[in-house]
């Protein structure tokens, strides 16, 4: 067994398929020097030590799988972690009838400095439009300090300096994603079930492995927000998602809420959770995106300590 092999293997309970593929999946990065998933990775790889001296360096560590643990590349990014993730859909707001735009609901959640990423989804407007709207929000996600990735559109993505995109089984492969796009943009998929997982990691060889920093993984619960979502795989989908691709950190998405974000976490052992309606709907975005991170953190707490 290989050295990758090895680390997987020994602190994330790879599965066999996953591990006999060499590395099908290159993790380029820690997802954060506060995550749960950047702690339990370097609590195993013993690898406090470069993280503070990273930290004092004002950098964020990364951990290369390739390097089997004993190389720490530090990486450039000011990004945190992806727990708290807002896909902004603008079908959403406009059929909520909000006086507000997708712009101000994105900042009012913003303020509360608990989401971690923002997504920009877009399925009807024309291009143009779209364009504007990325822009716009693109400025109000830098002006937090948070990364603005874009949904499905490379395009629009490059045209405006975006930090990642997410894709879909329709969209472009990502073996051509990652010829076009920046070396640090965040790269999502999704994937709603073991075949997908499967597709994902036969498209993925020793010679040209695949760079993805996340799965977005469900629907989990029903939504009224993706009508053609499929249906619900539930925690234990969700779980065994979880298990056939770590270390890849997986968001749940689908219904997810003040009500369930907990269980995503601590039971269905999600990195974190992607939402639309939990928040752009909130009657206060911002105190709908502080609650959704306490829930995260309380379902962090559960993992460590099961009897709370
Ligand atoms: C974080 C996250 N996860 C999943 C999705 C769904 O993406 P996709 O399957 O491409 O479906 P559309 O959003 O394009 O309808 C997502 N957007 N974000
Ligand atoms: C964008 C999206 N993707 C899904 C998937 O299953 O891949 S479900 C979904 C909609 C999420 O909206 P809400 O948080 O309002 O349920």
């Amino acid at each position: 067994m290989g050295t990758q092999s090895c680390l997987l293997g020994h602190c994330c309970g790879t599965t066999p398929a996953f591990t006999a593929t060499g590395l099908s999946f290159i993790q380029r990065r820690a997802v954060g020097s506060g995550s749960w998933f950047a702690r339990h990775r370097a609590a195993s790889l013993d690898l406090h030590g470069e993280q503070r001296r990273c930290r004092r360096r004002g950098e964020r560590y990364a951990v290369p799988l390739h390097a089997a643990g004993d190389r720490l590349t530090p990486f450039r990014s000011t990004r945190t972690d992806l727990s708290l993730y807002l896909i902004a859909d603008v079908a959403y707001v406009s059929q909520l009838g909000s006086r507000q735009s997708l712009e101000e609901l994105t900042e009012r959640a913003l303020a509360s400095g608990c989401v971690r990423a923002v997504q920009l989804r877009d399925k009807r407007s024309s291009l143009r439009k779209t364009l504007e709207l990325a822009k716009r929000l693109r400025a109000v996600c830098a002006a937090a300090g948070v990364p603005f990735l874009m949904n499905d559109r490379l395009d629009l993505a490059l045209a405006v300096d975006a930090d990642g995109l997410h894709v879909g089984q329709e969209d472009m492969p990502l073996e051509y994603v990652q010829k076009l796009v920046p070396a640090d943009w965040i790269i999502g998929a999704s994937a709603g079930s073991l075949s997908e997982v499967t597709a994902l990691k036969q498209a993925s060889t020793a010679e040209r492995p695949i760079r993805l920093d996340y799965i977005g993984c469900g629907p989990v619960f029903g939504t009224q927000t993706k009508l053609d979502a499929g249906a619900p795989i539930g925690i234990r989908g969700l779980a065994h998602i979880v298990e056939a691709v770590a270390p890849l950190p997986v968001l749940a998405v689908g219904g997810i809420g003040i009500s369930n974000a907990r269980q995503c976490i601590s039971q269905g052992k999600a990195a974190g959770i992607a939402c639309i309606s939990a928040i752009l709907g909130a009657e206060d975005p911002r105190r709908a995106a502080e609650d959704l991170d306490a829930e995260i953190r309380r379902g962090r707490d559960l993992r460590v300590h099961p009897g709370f």
